[in-house]
This record gives C-alpha cells, sequence and structure tokens, in this order.
C-alpha cells in the first residue's frame, strides 16, 4: 500500500488501518461485539485499559478469542503489559501461542526490547511486533525502534506521551506535532504502518473528525479510538474520498496518454502530471481496492 516505502511491503502493508478500536481484553461483550464491528482492525488490549485484578482473566478471555476467530477481515492486534511489570512475560508468552496479527508492546524506549521479542518468535511464526510510540526516549529512538526486526507497525500512544512531556491538551495538538512527524518519518523511512493515537472525548464527534483530519493530512494511516461511536468517522476521514478518486484516475489516464505519445510528463488541468504523482494516483486506488475488499 505505501508504495513509496524504502522497504517491501509486507501482506500487511495491503490492509486498510482507517479505524482500529482498543478494547478492553477483561470485556467479554466487548469482544464479541468486535467481531461485527466496521473496524479495519482490533486492539485486544491487556494493559491500560484493564484493572490489575483482572489482568489474568483478561489474557484468557484475549487469548480464547484470537484462538476461536470470527474476526473476519479485521487485524488483530494483543497489547501486551510491558515485560518489566509482573503480568507481561506471561501476556507475551500468551499472545506468542494464540498467533494474533501483531503484538503490540507499550510504551517501547529503545530498539533492543524489539529485538528480544523478535528472537522470542519461533521461525515461521505469523505474529509481527507493533511499538507503541509514547515515551519521549522512544520518539528520540524511533529510527531504530522502526528498523528493528519483524516490525509491522507503530501505533502513537498521545495520552502517555503528553503525561511525560507535561504539555496541556489542546485542539491543534502543537506541543505533540514534533513528536508525531518524528515518528512518521521514522515509520516511513522503514515502511511500517503508523497509527495516530486516541481522541479521549469519544462523544464529540466534531472534535474527533477534526483530529482525523489532521491525522490524514499529516499521513498517519488511520487513527486509534476506544468506543464504537467513533468508527465512522475515521473510516470516512481516512478512505480517499471520490474527488481524490476521480483525480487520481485522471491523473493515471493522462500519464498513460502521454507516455503512448512518448512524452515523460503530462499536464492535467494545467498542472503537471509526472511519474510521482501517479505513484501516489495508484496508492490512492490501490487503498480503496483494499477498503472495499473489506465488506
Ligand atoms: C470508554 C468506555 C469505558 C465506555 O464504555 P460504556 O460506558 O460501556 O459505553 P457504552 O455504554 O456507550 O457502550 C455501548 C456498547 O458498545 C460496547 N463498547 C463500548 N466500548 C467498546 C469498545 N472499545 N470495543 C467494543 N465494544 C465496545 C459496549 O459493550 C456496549 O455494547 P452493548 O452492550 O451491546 O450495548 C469503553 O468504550 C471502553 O472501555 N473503551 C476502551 C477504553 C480503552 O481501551 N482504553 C485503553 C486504550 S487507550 C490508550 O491506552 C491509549 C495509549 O496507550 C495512550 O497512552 O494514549
Ligand atoms: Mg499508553
Amino acid at each position: 500500500m505505501r508504495c513509496g516505502a524504502t522497504r517491501t511491503p509486507g501482506a500487511g502493508r495491503m490492509h486498510p488501518y482507517r479505524s482500529v478500536l482498543y478494547m478492553p481484553g477483561s470485556n467479554p461483550r466487548a469482544l464479541e461485539k468486535a467481531r461485527s464491528l466496521p473496524a479495519d482492525a482490533l486492539i485486544l488490549d491487556l494493559e491500560d485499559a484493564v484493572a490489575p485484578d483482572a489482568k489474568g482473566t483478561a489474557r484468557d478471555l484475549v487469548t480464547a478469542a484470537v484462538r476461536e476467530g470470527g474476526f473476519g477481515k479485521r487485524r488483530l492486534l494483543v497489547r501486551i503489559n510491558a515485560l518489566d511489570t509482573e503480568w507481561g512475560r506471561a501476556d507475551l508468552e500468551a499472545a506468542i501461542a494464540a498467533r494474533p496479527h501483531g503484538i503490540l508492546l507499550p510504551k517501547v524506549s529503545r530498539p533492543e526490547l524489539i529485538e528480544t521479542v523478535a528472537a522470542g518468535l519461533p521461525e515461521g511464526h505469523p505474529s509481527r511486533v507493533w511499538a507503541m510510540m509514547e515515551t519521549p526516549e522512544g520518539v528520540l529512538n524511533a529510527a531504530a525502534i522502526a528498523g528493528a526486526p519483524r516490525m509491522e507497525g507503530f501505533v502513537l500512544g498521545t495520552n502517555d506521551l503528553a503525561k511525560d512531556l507535561g504539555t496541556r491538551h489542546r485542539p491543534d495538538r502543537l506541543p505533540l506535532l514534533h513528536a508525531l512527524s518524528q515518528c512518521l518519518l521514522a515509520a516511513r523511512a522503514a515502511g511500517l504502518v503508523c497509527l495516530d493515537g486516541v481522541y479521549n472525548a469519544f462523544r464529540d464527534e466534531a472534535g474527533l473528525e477534526a483530529e482525523c483530519a489532521q491525522g490524514r493530512d499529516m499521513g498517519f494511516d488511520g487513527k486509534t479510538l476506544i468506543h464504537p461511536v467513533q468508527l465512522e468517522i475515521a473510516n470516512r476521514i481516512f478512505a480517499p474520498s471520490e474527488e481524490e478518486l476521480a483525480l487520481a484516475r485522471a491523473q493515471v489516464a493522462a500519464f498513460e496518454e502521454a507516455q503512448a505519445k512518448g512524452l515523460g510528463v503530462a499536464v492535467l488541468d494545467g498542472r503537471i502530471v509526472e511519474n510521482l504523482h501517479v505513484e501516489t494516483a495508484r496508492r490512492t486506488l490501490a487503498k480503496a481496492d483494499a477498503i472495499a475488499r473489506m465488506s
């Protein structure tokens, strides 16, 4: 999907990630409901959404749900507790045994953590590694983390990041923009998926829509979400619009026509269309196809 990435895209890159819904692993009703919700991916959470005395139950529920399946084309990530907590090692072992699409590690600050987890995945194991980017040290090490083995994606943890940076929450997210951009740069350089953080006020539709549009314009693949009511907005904002698709088709057609005449550049409505624009156009069309395949 990310044709401009410097690494050959894996199968995960061909999947849309417009909407990625967290659900507490301790909530069987939410786990069941998730099988029919219109999310591109799900994060079955064992970390912050789960109270300490429910950690063991959540681990059992989540791994049973992954094994049972029934989630259709939705990709499944299991977010485990940090390996230096009392639950982390058991979570990792259980997640490896359950074989979700991705194992999401919280509060990743250094590439060595990814290397350790990747080394524990048996040869040919299907799970890829994902990193929560939510500590100042992690953001500073983003390129090294992105380049670590088995990595497939970054998830921005904007709540933890704001806490550690001491920033205030602002609608324009100005205090976080440097960190968001740095993680995006690192992810793109390594050909990874990159997902924006959550919008906490889940009943505030206008606020969510604005933040999704900002994340989309920055280049994120999609938004992480905390409540099903947020799905429609993320799915709509992160999908190519009809206007974008029409432009993409026209650019491809104009360029192919120019090429047939032996030209390297086309002109469409007074603007040049070069190879690189066609690459973007084809990516837009491929994204729409991938979204269509979700239903
Ligand atoms: C925020 C919530 C606690 C609200 O829950 P609730 O009051 O139950 O909401 P509703 O009554 O409106 O729910 C309506 C129905 O939808 C289901 N539901 C609710 N949330 C989810 C969900 N996330 N996934 C699936 N289904 C969900 C309810 O079960 C109801 O179903 P029904 O019975 O059929 O009517 C709750 O939404 C929630 O717990 N959300 C997830 C919170 C979470 O995961 N937080 C951790 C991730 S965020 C984070 O950690 C970010 C990062 O690390 C950072 O640092 O930024
Ligand atoms: Mg967090």
